[in-house]
């Protein structure tokens, strides 16, 4: 439940990660720690830092360099990778084209989901069918992106099996038939500073990206250092600040832990601002549930508040290709 908070606090989650795989992990006290830290902020903001991750500082900074990079490239080159239905929605899309909430955004980016082959996820997932669109230069830029991809993986999950002792239940409740086999969304943004932001054609708002939730269980940001944008709504309507702190990820949690926690978790809403004059670059992870995976509250949820059923069924990938497909003014 989003509370008045006013901040967004860090949690070091190297105790958990180091006996994340351990049987006995939820006797071990430094994982309660972490539990109930976890707890804490995901009742009252869905949002909290991380630190002691694992990841390395160098790789948190050179995939925000291959994208900064790359958004520095004359447009045509960046079209060699246009997003369209054809590619599944996979690619580049230039600015304003991502709308939230009827209004055209101010960034730009690359989106990739994990690959689906035809025909794995019927005609739900055919929309997004297809292989994701890398640049050709620099060469190493598809091998980079696939290693962080894989290291936010491993983090994710790992915080998810705290998270899923946090909500009462045993380490795996978030495995399996949920997501056991987890889909995953990166998005590379690039959102222009205020004195480049209204070039011709362009939509008249600084609004990087509108207020909105996250669609899945658990989101990483790996934002720019020294540019605080991101700001998350509290329950008085304040906007407060996440701003950069260098090493750590942004983490919030998606709607679909929403349902699972049957609302003891909510997916809080936030927004992008870019108010510098600084191009801000930003590399956001999704963890999310298997692409097929029906999403109820857990009943240990239910039974923490008052046996109501707060939230509807819904199928993961369904509510994934809805999004997306209404994502985009083409
Ligand atoms: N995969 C995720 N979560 N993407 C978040 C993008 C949010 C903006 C989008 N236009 C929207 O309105 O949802
Ligand atoms: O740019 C950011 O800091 C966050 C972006 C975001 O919220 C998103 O892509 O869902
Ligand atoms: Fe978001």
């Amino acid at each position: 439940m989003a509370t008045d908070f006013k901040s967004i606090p860090i949690i070091d989650v190297a105790p958990l990660l180091a006996k994340s795989d351990d049987p006995e992990m939820a006797q071990d006290p430094g994982v309660s720690s972490v539990v109930r830290q976890l707890d804490q902020a995901c009742r009252e903001s869905g949002f909290f830092y991380v630190k002691g991750h694992g990841i390395p500082d160098s790789l948190l900074k050179e995939v925000k360099e291959l994208i900064r990079k790359f958004f520095e490239l004359p447009y045509e080159e960046k079209l060699k990778i246009k997003m369209t239905p054809e590619t599944g929605y996979r690619g580049y899309q230039r600015l304003g084209e991502n709308v939230t909430k009827g209004t055209p955004d101010m960034h730009e980016a690359i989106d990739c989901y994990r690959e689906m082959k035809p025909g794995m996820y019927g005609a739900v997932g055919q929309p997004m069918e297809g292989s994701n669109e890398w640049p050709a230069n620099p060469s190493n830029f598809k091998q980079r992106m696939e290693e962080y991809v894989r290291l936010c993986t491993d983090l994710s999950r790992k915080i998810l099996r705290g998270i899923a002792l946090a909500l009462g239940g045993s380490a795996d409740e978030l495995e399996g038939e949920r997501a056991g086999d987890p889909f995953w969304v990166m998005r590379l943004i690039g959102y222009p500073g205020v004195h480049n932001a209204n070039g011709k054609d362009m939509p008249e708002n600084d609004i990087g990206c509108g207020a909105h939730t996250d669609y899945g269980l658990l989101t990483l940001v790996n934002q720019d250092d020294d540019i605080p944008a991101l700001q998350v709504r509290n329950v008085s309507g304040e906007w407060i600040w996440a701003v950069p702190i260098p090493g750590t990820f942004v983490c919030n949690i998606g709607d679909i832990l929403k349902i699972l926690s049957n609302g003891l978790y909510e997916s809080t809403l936030h927004r992008v601002i870019n108010n510098s004059p600084k191009y801000r670059v930003c590399v956001a992870f999704f963890y999310e549930p298997n692409f097929d995976a029906a999403i109820e509250p857990l009943d240990m949820c239910k039974q923490r508040t008052e046996g109501t059923i707060k939230f509807e069924r819904a199928v993961y990938g369904e509510h994934l290709v809805n999004k997306v497909l209404t994502n985009f003014v083409m």
